[in-house]
């Protein structure tokens, strides 16, 4: 397992090990030894995976606090650019985005920190996106900005969104409740 540092502090690439022989693939998407020995949350007591078609942008997307939490995610099937936004304020980098792409090939994941919003693209016919999160699934902490507010080049300007992702607020009318907490 390959740990990548990004320039969002917390927030780590990780490519995972994938063995093939003539019948296919195996590959081992989590292994909690090496997560413990990385520091990184082994603890997910939630995973759900969504299906998506072509151009669809889910997103931008986080839990408020007491239910704020850290996701792993990664694509099973297909290919998707995933983006993430720094909402602690304080951070260095905060506001700031990045943007990779996840794809069923690599079986590459993220890991990504409290305090930051969470969106994805889908690039390919269809997209099984898996997502494994640090706290349970909360309505009432379900939150959230508006995908076209960060500055983010999406790869179009008219993906298919949800009613709900259509009327997040903007970036710059957010009052994050998220704080920064350096890790040294
Ligand atoms: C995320 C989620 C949704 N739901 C329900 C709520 C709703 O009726 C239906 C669809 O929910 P949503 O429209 O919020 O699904 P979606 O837009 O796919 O939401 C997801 O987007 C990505 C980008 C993330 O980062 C995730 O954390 C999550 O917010 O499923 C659950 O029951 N449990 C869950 O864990």
């Amino acid at each position: 397992m390959k740990v990548k540092p990004t320039k969002i502090e917390g927030c780590f690439e990780i490519e995972i090990i994938i063995r093939e022989d003539g019948r296919g693939r195996l590959v081992k998407n989590f292994h909690k030894t090496s997560f413990e020995k990385l520091g990184l949350m082994t603890d997910f007591p939630e995973h759900y995976y969504s299906v998506s078609k072509k151009n669809v942008l889910r997103g931008l997307h986080f839990q408020v606090p007491s239910q704020h939490h850290i996701k792993l995610v990664s694509c099973l099937e297909g290919r998707i650019l995933d983006v993430v936004v720094d909402l602690r304020i304080g951070s260095p980098t905060y506001g700031d985005h990045l943007m990779i792409e996840l794809n069923s090939e690599k079986a590459n994941m993220l890991y990504v920190p409290e305090g930051c919003a969470h969106g994805f693209f889908t690039l390919s016919t269809k997209s099984i996106f898996l997502n494994r999160t640090s706290t349970m699934y909360s309505n009432s902490h379900d939150g959230g900005i508006h995908w076209d507010s960060c500055g983010i080049e999406w790869p179009t300007t008219n993906p298919i969104i949800s009613k709900k992702d259509k009327y997040l607020p903007e970036l710059e009318n957010f009052d994050s409740p998220f704080k920064f907490q350096p890790t040294i």
